[in-house]
């Protein structure tokens, strides 16, 4: 990185770029508004909170250009804490506002990885009666899926590496970064 940003001596390169994630974003919305376009009371969207933050804002705006309607829900749940393995347990830091039974729901989230939060979530709104749920994910990294899911709509596919930006983190570090991008091994020495 040589633009004379903070996060120049952190990260070692991009590997989505900021055009890259808005064209893919409108792909996704035009996917699944095309699947929903008959759907009753509209869409629930799900947001995975933090890391989906900046995806459900650019996802919902997208499928608000053209799309059905669509409510916006929040839950924050953590598996990660400070390190780059899942702890295996998920937590719930807030839960949904709303009752789901009966609506047809997208959970949002910003990426599959061991796929342990997904397949924890996929059981929690299924026990709340959701008409019925499908996953549209940014991020996947298929070679480091421990429980497999089902996931309709995937963004990038990239590889097993621990990626940061876009509402990604680090230790709570990097969300804010435009793109998706690789640290360099330093970092985590500093850490
Ligand atoms: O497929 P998995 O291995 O479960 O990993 C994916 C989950 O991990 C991250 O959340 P994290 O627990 O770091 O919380 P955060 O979103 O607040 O950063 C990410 O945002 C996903 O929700
Ligand atoms: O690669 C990752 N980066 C940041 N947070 C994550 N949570 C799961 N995988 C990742
Ligand atoms: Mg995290």
């Amino acid at each position: 990185m040589t633009d004379g940003s903070w996060y120049d001596a952190d990260i070692d390169r991009v590997i989505i770029t900021e055009a890259q994630i808005r064209e893919k974003i409108a792909e996704l919305a035009k996917q699944v508004s095309a699947d929903y376009t008959t759907v009753e009371d509209g869409l629930l969207l799900v947001c995975v909170l933090k890391g989906a933050v900046m995806f459900m804002a650019d996802f919902a705006r997208a499928l608000g250009r053209h799309g059905p309607a669509a409510d916006l829900e929040f839950m924050a749940v953590s598996s990660y804490g400070q390190g780059t393995t899942s702890s295996g347990t998920v937590r719930i830091l807030k839960d949904l506002d709303r009752d789901v039974a009966g609506r047809h729901v997208v959970v949002v989230e910003d990426i599959v990885d061991s796929g342990l939060t997904l397949s924890w979530l996929l059981r929690y709104l299924a026990s709340r009666k959701a008409a019925s749920v499908e996953v549209v994910t940014l991020l996947r990294k298929p070679e480091a899926v421990k429980v497999s899911i089902p996931v309709k709509y995937v963004g990038f596919d990239i590889p097993n590496e621990f990626v940061v930006g876009y509402g990604l983190d680090f230790a709570e570090r990097y969300r804010e970064l435009p793109f998706v991008g690789v640290l360099k091994p330093d970092v985590y020495a500093r850490a």
